[in-house]
């Protein structure tokens, strides 16, 4: 998590000392850390009544508040009035978004000043509080970046009657006059201006990066917060960088000074390497913390931030366990917004990404899709449309060789096919093998499996197994064994000029009906090496298959066609021979109605 223990106490670490938050001197902060700010009831309290000042004595007074919290009512989910200083809700927790800022640090995901803009509008619908819009010293474009929005998204849209959410925007800058000159030039033209100002106290930092005294770095930051002050910024936010590894007494020194030059918010980063974010920061927000620094997908320096959409989701479904945390977000438009940033940042999200990822709301294993057939709750704590997902079908099942009969067979009713149930167990065979050798069955295979298994021609004659050799050495050949009306088995050998043909000429010798192979055509109907090929062939027969004519009375040779699907080509393409020459075989059978002769039989060898 990235606590953010600015001045309103933000998530992060640790609250500032009982000396800091009961100075008479300026005006009380709000405590954010790296993440969350403190509540000024839970900050008054637990600070007035610390007397050590030590991080056990304040979390146990913390935690003590928080049950009495919990037997309160709840106050209503209205968004508390912007103060910089203070919250008027103790349950109510800022949402700090720091995506075009610490987000846009990661390697690569630098974005232009034209979406920036968009991915700020966006965070505005979203309905953060705070958007940290970017490093206004670090470049003139980053400078007109965060005036743009400044001026576009924080203010209100024209025509406003008031009722639109501005939020606050936020210009870093390091604790120099350059750097705040800068932001403030940016962020001055926004409604509610805020500027974030950082020094680093941990040792490592301070002497080996900053090259400065303790007391050198606590008269620097506490001048720059003065000077923000004076130039009019009435927000002002510090933070500690690296705070995790400060000495916590100088830690709550610093913080102390800072809030009587006029910091607002106490920002108290955990620059987390260790992929505890999102924990670090609902325990910060539990402890207190009333301000959260987030980016949208995680993404930040190294090992990015805290998601906003896993502390955010987190507040909202375990907000009870949280002693009522609620924060002004409208979780509705979670779900585009990281695929903005995600767009926009060139940064994609790992499939198993929570809420946001690919598979964040899909069920491949039958247990789970027999559950969430019968109640969604089995395996959904959050409701899709909770975060705007819309997906392709209710229940967010994907097919795939773990899939059970309950979810394949929602899957034939969801495409309009009742079928038996002895038809279903010879589909399910059929869809097992084929799951088996691919990543994700779609609707297109299930329809082709369906054709190819359920709706074929009377069956006479069936494949049982077929070989073919193919290549630039010679021609190809096929071996083909098929399974005849009477149940004996009967193979042919051919070859032809691809594979395709010395099978077909194979089957031809086992069936012995004069066929003229009239259309051949065959289709990919899925994506990928190991997708299923549909073949469609449209044969004609002998003059045993003459039809007359309905309106003329001619006689004419009547054409049949088949379809058959398989991953193997070959295999495809002699299930949609078969299927046509069953129809015929149907056909001429009818046609000869007496005829008890099997064709085919008599002249080819009979398996073992
Ligand atoms: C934890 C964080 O995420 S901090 C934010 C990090 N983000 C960025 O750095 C992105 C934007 N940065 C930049 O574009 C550039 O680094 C700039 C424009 C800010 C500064 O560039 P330069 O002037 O060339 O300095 P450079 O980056 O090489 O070195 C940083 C200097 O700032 C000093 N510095 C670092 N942090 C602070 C601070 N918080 N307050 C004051 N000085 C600081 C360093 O000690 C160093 O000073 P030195 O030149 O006297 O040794
Ligand atoms: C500037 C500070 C807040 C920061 O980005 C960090 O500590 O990670
Ligand atoms: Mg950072």
């Amino acid at each position: 998590m990235a606590f953010n223990a600015k001045p309103y106490c933000s998530t992060t670490a640790k609250p500032p000392t009982p000396a800091a938050h009961r100075s008479p001197s300026g005006p009380s902060p709000c405590i954010s850390v790296r993440a969350a700010a403190v509540s000024p009831r839970a900050r008054h309290s637990a600070y007035g009544l610390s007397a050590a000042g030590n991080a056990s004595s304040s979390t146990v007074r913390l935690r003590a508040l928080a049950q009495r919290t919990r037997a309160q009512p709840q106050p209503p989910r209205r968004r508390p009035e912007y103060v910089p200083n203070r919250i008027d809700d103790p349950n109510y927790v800022r949402i700090f978004d720091t995506t075009l800022r610490d987000g846009e640090q990661s390697p690569g995901a630098t974005m232009t000043s034209a979406e920036k803009l968009v991915v700020a509008r966006q965070l505005a619908r979203l309905g953060v509080d705070v958007i940290e819009a970017g490093f206004p010293a670090s470049s003139p474009d980053d400078l007109d970046a965060v005036r743009s929005i400044a001026i576009e998204v924080g203010n209100p849209p024209p025509g406003d009657d008031g009722g639109a959410h501005v939020p606050v925007i936020c210009g870093l800058s390091r604790c120099n006059r350059r750097d705040i000159d800068a932001a403030w030039e940016a962020v001055r033209h926004a409604r509610r201006p805020r500027i974030h100002t950082f020094i680093a106290t941990s040792e490592i930092h301070m002497q080996h990066k900053l090259r400065k005294t303790p007391d050198q770095v606590v008269a620097v930051a506490r001048e720059m917060v003065a000077y923000a002050r004076s130039l009019g910024c009435a927000d002002v936010e510090f933070s500690p960088e690296d705070a995790g590894r400060s000495n916590r007494e100088f830690l709550y020194h610093i913080l102390e000074e800072v809030i009587k030059a006029g910091a607002t918010t106490l920002n108290i980063p955990d620059t987390n390497d260790l992929g505890l974010a999102t924990a670090n920061t609902l325990a910060g927000a539990h402890a207190g913390a009333r301000q959260l620094e987030v980016t949208i997908n995680g993404i930040g320096e190294r090992a990015g931030n805290a998601s906003l959409e896993e502390v955010v989701m987190a507040i909202k479904c375990r907000g009870e366990l949280l002693d009522g945390l609620y924060t002004g977000i409208n979780s509705q438009h979670i779900t585009l917004t990281s695929k903005m940033v995600q767009e926009h940042s060139g940064l994609h999200v790992q499939p198993h990404k929570a809420i946001v990822g690919a598979n964040a709301f899909a069920h491949e294993s039958g247990i789970h899709q027999d559950g969430m057939l019968k109640y969604k709750g089995t395996y959904e704590i959050i409701s899709p449309d909770d975060i705007g997902l819309a997906r392709a079908n209710e229940f967010g099942i994907v097919l795939g060789k773990l899939s059970g009969r309950h979810a394949v067979r929602s899957k034939l009713v969801e495409l309009g096919y009742e079928i038996s149930d002895k038809e279903f167990e010879d589909f399910f065979k059929r869809y097992k093998e084929v799951a088996e050798k691919k990543k994700r069955v779609t609707d297109e295979d299930i329809e082709a499996l369906l054709s190819d298994e359920i709706f074929q021609p009377k069956v006479i004659w069936s494949l049982a197994d077929v070989q073919a050799t193919c290549g630039t050495l010679g021609l190809s050949t096929a071996t083909v064994k098929l399974i005849g009306p009477d149940g004996e088995e009967r193979i042919a050998c051919s070859v032809g000029t691809g594979p395709v043909d010395a099978a077909y000429k194979a089957v031809d010798q086992i069936i012995q009906i004069p066929t003229v192979l009239r259309e051949y055509g065959m289709t990919s109907v899925t994506e990928g090496i190991d997708a299923i090929a549909t073949t469609r062939v449209v044969v004609t027969g002998d003059v045993a298959n003459n039809s007359k004519h309905a309106l003329t009375g001619h006689s004419f040779n009547r054409s049949f066609s088949g379809s058959g699907a398989a991953m193997d080509i070959v295999v495809s393409s002699v299930r949609a021979y078969l299927s046509a020459l069953n129809k015929m075989c149907s056909f001429a059978g009818a046609a000869r109605a007496s005829s008890t002769e099997v064709p085919g039989s008599a002249s080819v060898q009979r398996a073992e």
